[in-house]
């Protein structure tokens, strides 16, 4: 694969997304950095986001829930490179009846070089890193590279 530089802004795109056991850690962490979230761009699936919406007041862009496609939604927003950063506390002890849309979410993640936290302590680092008020670069596959070799 070839990759190319872009560039994350300094005002990110921000998708928080928890299963149901982990929703209260998304609402303390959520509701302990509202301040540091607020001036980002917020994307949830349908019931994480109505709840964080409730709880803390930020305005968030809701997809539809999670077992019902918001994670295929949210898969799709990030090969259009529209999400810069990812929240997703996903349950290692309970099975989803929708785990293959899991897997494919943290897939293409990883394939388009998402900052990604599973867990509190990451997204701790990653809101405290100093890249996350800031721009910063990285590299994702170079689609028109990867196309004009291929046709
Ligand atoms: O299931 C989810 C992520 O896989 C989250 O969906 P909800 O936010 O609708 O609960």
């Amino acid at each position: 694969m070839l990759f190319k530089k872009v560039t994350t802004p300094e005002v990110k795109t921000i998708a928080l997304v928890a299963h149901d056991n982990m929703k209260p850690a998304l609402i303390a962490w959520t509701t302990a950095h509202a301040d540091k979230l607020k001036p980002h761009r917020l994307y949830a699936t349908g019931t994480t986001g109505s709840i964080l919406e409730s709880q803390t007041g930020l305005s968030i862009h809701k997809l539809i829930s999670g077992p019902l496609g918001g994670d295929q939604q949210i898969g799709a927003l990030i090969t259009e490179q529209v999400i810069d950063m990812m929240i997703f506390f996903w349950d290692p002890l309970e099975a989803q009846p929708h785990d293959p849309d899991v897997k494919a979410l943290l897939r293409l993640a990883a394939v388009w070089n998402i900052p990604v936290a599973c867990n509190v302590a990451t997204a701790d680092l990653l809101i405290t890193s100093k890249l996350f008020d800031h721009a910063f670069e990285k590299d994702v596959p170079d689609y028109q590279k990867y196309l004009s070799e291929r046709t």
